[in-house]
């Protein structure tokens, strides 16, 4: 199984909140909640990709991008490897998700149902947020 390569964000506010979006019933880890993100397309760089998948999905611009880390992870049908970026958003008035969203503390992400990758994706933010 060849394996995809996706660029994930946790784009923050000026109060600590990561946004997150509800994921349609027909796509992949339907109705549970992630980060924006998508597949890195030939010729675009992680960073270049998550820039164009954060505005693509919530029509915000971050700054002070970070890459966090990278995790792989295997679902049944595919093989996923994930880029994990951190970026601050301040011009708020420009969001515009096509799909639910919300604005949570690191400790009300746990609430929400997330894709079983996931969960080593909370931990990158935990640890770092720690540091
Ligand atoms: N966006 C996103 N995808 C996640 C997360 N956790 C997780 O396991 N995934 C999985 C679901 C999908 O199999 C894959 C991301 O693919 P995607 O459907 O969002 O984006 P894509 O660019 O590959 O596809 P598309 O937009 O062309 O439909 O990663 C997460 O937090 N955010």
């Amino acid at each position: 199984m060849r394996t995809r390569t996706i660029a994930l964000i946790a784009p923050f506010d000026d109060k600590g909140n990561v946004l997150l979006l509800k994921r349609d019933s027909n796509q992949h880890c339907g109705g549970l909640w992630s980060f924006p993100g998508g597949k890195i397309e030939s010729g675009e760089t992680p960073k270049s990709a998550a820039k164009r998948e954060l505005m693509e999905e919530t029509g915000l611009t971050g700054s002070d991008w970070k890459l966090l880390g990278m995790h792989d992870f295997e679902y049944p049908d595919r093989k996923l490897s994930f880029l994990l970026f951190t970026c601050s958003c301040d011009k708020l008035d420009s969001l515009a998700c096509e799909s639910e969203h919300a604005w949570l503390t690191l400790d009300n992400l746990l609430e929400l149902p997330m894709p079983e990758a996931n969960v080593e994706l909370l931990n990158m933010l935990y640890t770092e947020s720690n540091n």
